[in-house]
């Protein structure tokens, strides 16, 4: 049997190649040693798209000798994962990459060479943190903690309860992700005001920005309860000491899949077992993922950055990333993928491909993306929008080998839409020559998600919704809502602006005609693919 650990894959090397797996090419103790000594980056959020994308990038330029640290991996929210697929085995992970002829690429990735927890009641881990913080070594620390990982408060604007207890408590036992990220960038000013860069990699839209606004807050609100000085804040705010470049990541990275842990067991690779963890997030020793990636960053770094530009990791200008960035999350994948979520959960599939080859969700997409979409396109220059989207469209989405779930896209959709939809629904709004009344698959696919928050197929058959920060009061304003209403307090959830991103559905002549699909769709079993059926043709 193959063990997936550091012991494992030195013993048996030659049985790791003979099932096809490819092995990291660096002497792994020196650069556990250097890391070490001398840590270079630092990456919160542990989970899958960090380790089958950006992990998997940073090995690339250690077997080919353009770094000689590894990545030290934190987690300030789910530390089971920690536990549980970083700890026991050795900090590697297996990863399976998905190509469209259903062959499986497979590498053990080997340069996170540290996974550590925020966890207060672990001291050996927040101290390691802060001397990694403290360390003028460190260039930067990355991010993919979902969009919801950056929010500081609800939606009612009010601080959430664990950051108003960080901001009574102060800089030294933080909670909340970005109030340890702050606690751990003061202990870094007070030992020497040490430049390094902050860069998020999730999905969502200016997410520099919305990294620095967080931090900046967390900052502010310590400097009022007097714990930190005005010289953090300036230090903070000081573009020659700390940086919060902008990012555009992209590479379909589905939950672990039973198929590919069976298909790695039968290879006598063993423990590979998926598991969810009381937080929900699904992870496994291995990650699977698609072959497409794309990872495009701001180039603007204030104390070094890994070569990353050496395994096709594109650094550039600030317009370029934003408009890639807008591209990609507001028209070209994110918008369909959302689409595909909500319509796949209530029509029982549990495959993006398989809604791929249902005519009705293809025009769906295809409506979304080509018709409404790259009318309003921003173009940016280094991809070709309608060639991406014809990738994602025909390749990518389609690809059967990938295990992606509408019910993994369909989660924390309400944190999403304003993104995903109301970007594209403002450049209606903006351009004199378009009129947002035109539009129909994107409030088709808006009308979809609060059909969706029922919780009732489209048979009539109840079944769980993927979680949301938001669920309870969503589905507060539908309660006792049931198939064949003709009234509803539907108009409560699609008047929040701030869900919309700012639009005010009804103003733009967008709210009752989502009413009336919503309506339609509820109509009976069978309704939402009539509906559906209708407005795409
Ligand atoms: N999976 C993909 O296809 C993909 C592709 C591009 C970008 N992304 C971005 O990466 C993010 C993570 O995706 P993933 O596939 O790694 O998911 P995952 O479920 O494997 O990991 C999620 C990570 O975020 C952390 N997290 C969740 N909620 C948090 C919170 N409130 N505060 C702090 N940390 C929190 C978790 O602990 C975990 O480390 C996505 O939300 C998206 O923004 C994902
Ligand atoms: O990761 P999320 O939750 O922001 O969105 C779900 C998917 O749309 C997303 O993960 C895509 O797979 C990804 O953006 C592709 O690059």
């Amino acid at each position: 049997m193959l063990r997936l650990t550091k012991e494992g894959i030195t013993k048996d090397t030659a049985a790791w190649e003979k099932a096809g797996v490819e092995l990291p090419q660096f002497n792994v103790e020196e650069v556990q040693q250097n890391t070490k000594e001398n840590p270079e980056w630092v990456h919160f959020g542990a989970g899958n798209i960090f380790r089958g994308f950006v992990a998997n990038a940073h090995q690339k330029l250690l077997n080919e000798k353009h770094a000689n640290t590894g990545i030290v991996a934190a987690e300030t929210f789910d530390f089971e994962m920690i536990d549980k697929v970083y700890e026991p085995y050795d900090n590697l992970t297996l990863l399976v990459t998905m190509k469209a002829n259903g062959e499986f690429e497979k590498t053990v990735v080997n340069s996170i060479v540290e996974g550590i927890t925020a966890d207060q009641n672990r001291p050996a881990h927040v101290n390691r943190l802060v001397e990694i913080f403290e360390n003028p070594s460190l260039q930067m620390a990355s991010f993919t903690i979902t969009e919801k990982g950056y929010s500081l408060t609800d939606p009612t604007g009010k601080y959430l309860g664990i950051v108003e207890k960080d901001i009574e408590n102060g800089p030294e036992s933080p909670i909340h992700a970005m109030s340890v990220v702050t606690g751990l960038a003061y202990r870094r000013y007070k030992k020497g005001q040490y430049p390094m860069t902050f860069v998020s990699m999730d999905n969502c839209s200016h997410n520099g920005d919305i990294l620095k606004k967080s931090v900046l807050t967390m900052a502010k609100e310590w400097q009022k309860q007097g714990f930190v000085e005005e010289g953090f804040v300036s230090y903070l705010e000081d573009e020659s000491k700390i940086t919060f470049p902008l990012s555009m990541i992209d590479k379909i990275t589905p939950r672990p899949s039973e198929t590919v842990k069976k298909s790695l067991e039968e290879l006598g690779i063993e423990d590979m077992e998926v598991i969810v963890t009381s937080k929900n997030t699904y992870t496994a020793p291995f990650v699977n993922a698609e072959v497409s990636e794309y990872l495009v960053i701001e180039d603007k770094f204030t104390n070094g950055k890994p070569a990353l530009d050496k395994a096709g990791i594109i650094f550039t200008d600030r317009d370029t990333v934003n408009n890639i960035e807008t591209m990609k999350v507001t028209t070209c994948l994110n918008p369909l993928h959302t689409a595909l979520a909500v319509s796949g959960c209530l029509l029982g599939y549990t495959l993006i491909a398989d809604e791929m080859k249902d005519p009705t969700l293809k025009k769906l997409v295809e409506k979304i993306g080509y018709d409404e979409g790259l009318e309003v396109v921003v173009d940016p220059g280094i991809i070709n929008p309608k060639e991406f989207l014809d990738e994602v469209v025909n390749e990518r989405f389609a690809n059967p080998y990938i295990p992606d779930a509408p019910q993994r896209i369909a989660t924390d959709t309400s944190q999403k839409v304003g993104i995903r939809f109301g970007e594209t629904i403002k450049s209606y709004v903006k351009r004199e020559d378009l009129n947002p009344e035109s539009l129909t698959a994107i409030p088709l696919a808006i009308a979809t998600w609060c059909r969706y928050l029922l919780g009732v197929d489209d048979e009539g058959n109840e079944f769980t919704l993927s979680p949301d920060p938001l669920l309870e009061t969503l589905q507060a304003s539908l309660e006792g809502v049931k198939l064949g209403d003709t009234s509803s307090n539907v108009k409560d959830i699609l008047s929040r602006e701030s869900i919309f991103g700012g639009v005010n559905l009804y103003e733009i002549g967008l709210g009752e005609k989502i009413e009336g699909m919503f309506y339609e769709m509820l109509a009976g079993p069978g309704a939402v693919r009539k509906t559906l059926e209708k407005y795409v043709g």
